[in-house]
């Protein structure tokens, strides 16, 4: 197998087997006339920033369930996957789980406490809330497992010296926190959704995208920090579906912690977007790997300009896929692109667009329409049945 991302040249063949412990099968290589080539993976030995990126429906999802599944097999990594649509839970037959994740208040920094609850820092209530974070966090100290619960900060905001009108405030801004579900003082520390070889995939669909952020922030800090103070021994591959979503609020700075320093530890970090215009120019520069489904929007195929390094003599736009599944790789690496055709899931992939004829309504509606037409055929048949005495709408005329 050909392998992308790793720093030997050419590509890096693979002792010619499928699959390898140290790298994921991503598919073929597709040749001009659409026949398929040579297998293809990405390197999984070392630690890699990706993006895959495409318009709606071309795939993207899919081959973010793709290297999940690879990773699976490779050894001594962990990945997690970033879910918002709920469209990964098919990962359970290969042994991952489904979590509904939930973090503690101390893994969001005191700082970004305002702005996560849609306060201003500088105002009274944000400036409140900041100070009642920190000197809550401040009392566990900065190592403790401890957490204060929302609930406890609540309580020293109720406490606390400031007019009425300002504690109010913010006790209901942290009320609103709590509704969001996503925070619990007693969670296990964020390195546990990477303590295992299985994917762990962080179910996020129907959680508000402040409070989904503000889990991916924890998640990806907290496995930054675990690398660089050497309490997780395995690779972490952080996989983030709807990437664009993330660049857009609390969990931005974490992110680009990740793209920019997160192999150093040993941290890999791969988005998945349709918007490549949403994300940060860095997301795609410190990319090594950019996975690139069909896109037609003139910005998005723009944002593609800050990869069009020398080797694709700008000609990145013509050498975009058409079809469902197929990509342009372009691999840092062995600074080469190639045309793929990524390879089919081993476990149920639940995205895709939503048919009408796919929903229950029209299962039953089906279902009914059949039933309604045997009820019309019986009584016809029930009298053929019984010696063809009469037929049934033309009395009379029987015999
Ligand atoms: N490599 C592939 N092989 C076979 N079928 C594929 C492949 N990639 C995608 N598909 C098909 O295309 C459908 C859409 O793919 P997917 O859900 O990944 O799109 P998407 O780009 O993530 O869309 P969205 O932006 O709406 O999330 C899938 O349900 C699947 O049926």
């Amino acid at each position: 197998m050909n392998v992308l991302g790793r720093d030997d040249g050419g590509g890096g063949a693979d002792d010619g087997r499928n699959s390898s412990p140290a790298s994921v099968r991503l598919g073929s290589f597709l040749a001009r006339d659409g026949s398929d080539g040579a297998a293809v993976g990405m390197d999984a030995d070392s630690p890699h920033a990706a993006v895959v990126l495409g318009k709606r429906g071309t795939g993207k999802s899919y081959t973010l369930g793709v290297i999940a599944e690879g990773l699976a097999d490779a050894v001594g990594v962990a990945p997690v996957v970033v879910d918002p649509m709920g469209v990964f839970g098919g990962l359970t037959d290969i042994g991952g789980r489904v979590v509904d994740p939930a973090v503690r208040p101390a893994d969001i920094p005191a700082s970004v406490w305002p702005d996560l609850v849609g306060l201003d820092p500088a105002d009274g209530p944000g400036s409140l809330l900041w100070r009642v974070v920190a000197d809550a966090t401040e009392r566990s100290g900065p190592t403790s497992d401890v957490s204060p619960s929302i609930e406890s900060l609540r309580w020293a905001v109720s406490e606390a010296d400031a007019p009425d009108r300002t504690r109010r405030a913010v006790r209901n801004h942290l009320r609103l926190a709590e509704s969001w579900g996503v925070f619990d003082a007693a969670a296990p520390p964020v390195t546990a959704f990477a303590a295992g070889g299985d994917p762990t995939v962080l179910d996020l669909s129907g959680t508000p995208e402040v409070a989904a952020g503000a889990v991916v922030r924890a998640v990806a800090r907290g496995l930054y920090d675990a690398r660089v103070n050497g309490t997780v021994d395995r690779l972490p591959w952080l996989l983030v579906d709807e990437a664009h979503a993330f660049f857009d609020g609390v969990a931005d700075p974490a992110l680009r912690t990740l793209l920019t320093r997160g192999r150093a530890p040993g941290v890999s970090l791969v988005c998945a977007t349709q918007r490549p215009s949403a994300l940060p120019d860095v997301a795609v520069s410190q990319s090594d790997l950019l996975v690139a489904h069909r896109l037609t929007a003139g910005p998005d195929v723009d944002a593609l300009a800050t990869a069009e390094a020398t080797y694709l003599a700008g000609d990145l736009v013509a050498r975009l896929p058409t079809g469902t599944g197929e990509a342009l790789v372009v691999d840092d690496a062995s600074e080469t692109a190639h045309s793929v055709r990524v390879r089919e899931r081993r476990t149920p992939h639940g995205g895709g667009d939503p048919r009408a004829r796919d929903t229950e309504a029209a299962r039953s509606e089906r279902a009914a329409r059949i039933e309604e037409a045997a009820r019309d055929e019986e009584p016809t048949r029930t009298d053929r049945s019984s010696g063809g005495e009469r037929v049934v709408g033309t009395a009379g005329r029987g015999p």
